[in-house]
């Protein structure tokens, strides 16, 4: 019943605007715009009211969820058919978009299109009824039979209305208030927070305005989310003006404002066309949303640690990609750029050279921690926000008098983001590939991992194995001897971490810098710096950082 509402919210939901959302009622609007990329799908939900869930479940790629700036809410909005992609090619798409509705069922691959607006659902009838369709087998819109047999659902009843699931349970919404729990998965029995790492959650919103009792309070729960198991409800909360009904772009732009606004957006399973209808490969569309979320993010909340790493220097040379898909400088695979050229700035350092490292490991092994306890000297302790997709930081180190700036991404360690996050492999200069001293099964994994290592990534990546969470040394499960074996058997320089006190953590990120930056840009005389050695030597024990 959901998605049928969705196509005709009617009155008491509001008034469809030219997006394709409603300001006044939950509904489901599917913008295809020609910004972000061209054609991307783009997942808009606009609710007063607590999240619901979207009608149907998504395949793990359709949940891909990536933090995305709300620049996108206040863009001119997109043309075509109300923002409705699968109508807004022509006739065949329109007709694909009014199949479910004609053939009464909803295939995953027609989903999107039931979540088609209102202003598509029109274009699909007059396209139904235009004379070249005229005589072809089909059923009016208004004869669906879900249509005509599904009742309205009801703000806070009805079926995935006001109960928010979370790692497989229910929770029922407040009426009119959004629920604060972002998006929950069950995970080894503790509650996990999928995180798209976009700065700090919306505080409750204001009081609806006067008069406003029996109805939702105005506010705009702007996002995407999955339907699926740990991907379900809306993850940001934006307050519009107290004192009117606020229409989606209001909304979003006074949360925008507020810094209350996390976009979510969700990729399509396939990739997406350009405009000439050829394919691009999803991670230059996923880069172009991570570049753009955290120029906007930057720009409008300037709290995310995220965004932090990647604002331009203001006073310096201009960074080395501006508003390209690609954040930070452009290095050909395992070739950083030259020696010898001006420093240029990038995440808001100067640099000489920057490479692309990558994180890598089961699920909880801690790469995330490592990496915030790299960037910035903290450790993310409490319940356990698991990647979604994957994310990036910048760092710049001064090596041996040379500025190299690290560009770290951290990636999801989830099977489901695996084939995300094989396309990034490619351009990687170096990977740390994480166990968890405290879960053998993150031990036995690494063969795996090495496996899909030398499957995707460039042949002379640099590699170190890294044994995680060695502050917990009375829960350790792998011995130092057997993560020390496993290394040599590989060939691997290997190192014991704790990102909980920061054991050896700097010391590998700085042991790679070197490495790279010896690779290309080796001073005439200069000894070879010969990684294994040096980690060898300056990597510390267990023993000597106990938390
Ligand atoms: N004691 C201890 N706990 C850690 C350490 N590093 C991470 N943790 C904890 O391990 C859990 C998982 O850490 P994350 O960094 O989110 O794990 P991840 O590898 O990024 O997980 P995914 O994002 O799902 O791939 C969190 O609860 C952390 O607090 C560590 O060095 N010591």
């Amino acid at each position: 019943p959901l998605w049928s509402h969705s196509l005709d919210p009617g009155p008491r939901w509001g008034s469809w605007d030219k997006w394709g959302v409603s300001g006044g009622g939950p509904a489901w609007g599917l913008a295809n715009q020609h910004w972000p990329p061209s054609s991307q799908k783009v997942g808009v939900r606009v609710s007063c009211g607590p999240p619901i869930s979207p009608p149907h479940g998504r395949t793990p790629s359709e949940r891909l969820l990536l933090a995305l700036t709300p620049q996108f809410l206040s863009h001119p909005p997109p043309r075509g058919l109300g923002g409705c992609s699968p109508a807004g090619r022509g006739v065949g798409r329109a007709l694909r978009s009014c199949a479910p509705r004609r053939a009464g069922r909803v295939s995953p691959d027609t989903q999107l299109s039931a979540e088609c607006s209102r202003a598509a659902t029109s274009r699909c009838r007059s396209l139904l009824d235009s004379p070249d369709l005229r005589g072809r087998e089909r059923q009016p819109v208004s004869a669906h039979p879900r249509r005509a047999s599904a009742p309205r659902p009801q703000l806070g009843t009805g079926p995935g209305v006001g109960v928010h699931r979370a790692g497989g349970g229910a929770q029922r919404a407040q009426p009119g208030l959004p629920l604060r729990i972002p998006v929950q998965a069950a995970r080894r029995g503790s509650a996990r927070r999928e995180h798209l790492g976009v700065g700090p959650r919306s505080p409750d919103p204001p009081p609806g305005r006067p008069g406003s009792a029996a109805r939702p309070r105005p506010c705009a729960v702007i996002g995407c989310g999955g339907g699926g198991p740990g991907l379900s409800g809306c993850t940001a909360h934006g307050v519009a003006e107290a004192g009117r009904e606020p229409s989606a772009r209001d909304a979003a732009a006074a949360a925008a404002a507020a810094g209350q606004v996390r976009v979510l957006v969700r990729l399509g399973a396939r990739g997406v066309r350009d405009g000439s209808g050829a394919r691009r490969p999803q991670r230059e569309r996923i880069e172009r949303l991570l570049a753009m979320s955290r120029k906007k993010t930057s720009k409008s909340k300037g709290a995310s640690v995220a965004a932090a790493s990647a604002v331009p220097a203001t006073n310096g040379p201009r960074p080395a990609r501006p508003g390209t898909a690609r954040p930070g400088p452009k290095a050909p695979p395992n070739g950083p750029p030259q020696p010898g050229r001006p420093s240029v700035g990038g995440g808001g350092d100067f640099y000489d050279v920057a490479f692309k490292v990558m994180l890598v490991g089961d699920s909880g092994v801690g790469k995330t921690c490592l990496l915030v306890r790299f960037k910035d000297g903290a450790f993310l302790a409490g319940s356990f926000i698991s990647t979604v997709g994957i994310d990036f930081r910048n760092k710049a180190l001064d090596v041996d008098g040379t500025k190299v700036k690290l560009q770290i991404w951290d990636t999801a360690g989830q099977e489901r983001f695996r084939s995300v996050t094989h396309a990034y492999y490619r351009d990687a200069h170096a990977l740390l590939l994480l166990y968890d001293i405290t879960n053998k099964a993150s031990f036995n994994n690494i063969q795996a991992w090495l496996a899909e290592i030398r499957e995707h990534a460039q042949h002379d990546v640099v590699l170190m194995l890294l044994a995680n969470k060695v502050d917990s040394a009375h829960e350790r499960v792998v011995k130092r001897e057997d993560g020390e074996k496993l290394a040599k058997e590989y060939g691997l320089p290997f190192m014991e971490t704790s990102a909980k006190t920061g054991l050896n953590v700097d010391l590998a990120f700085r042991a790679i810098a070197k490495e790279l930056r010896q690779r290309c840009m080796k001073m005439p005389g200069e000894p070879r710096f010969r990684l294994h050695d040096y980690v060898r030597r300056e990597g510390r024990g267990a023993s000597c950082c106990r938390p």
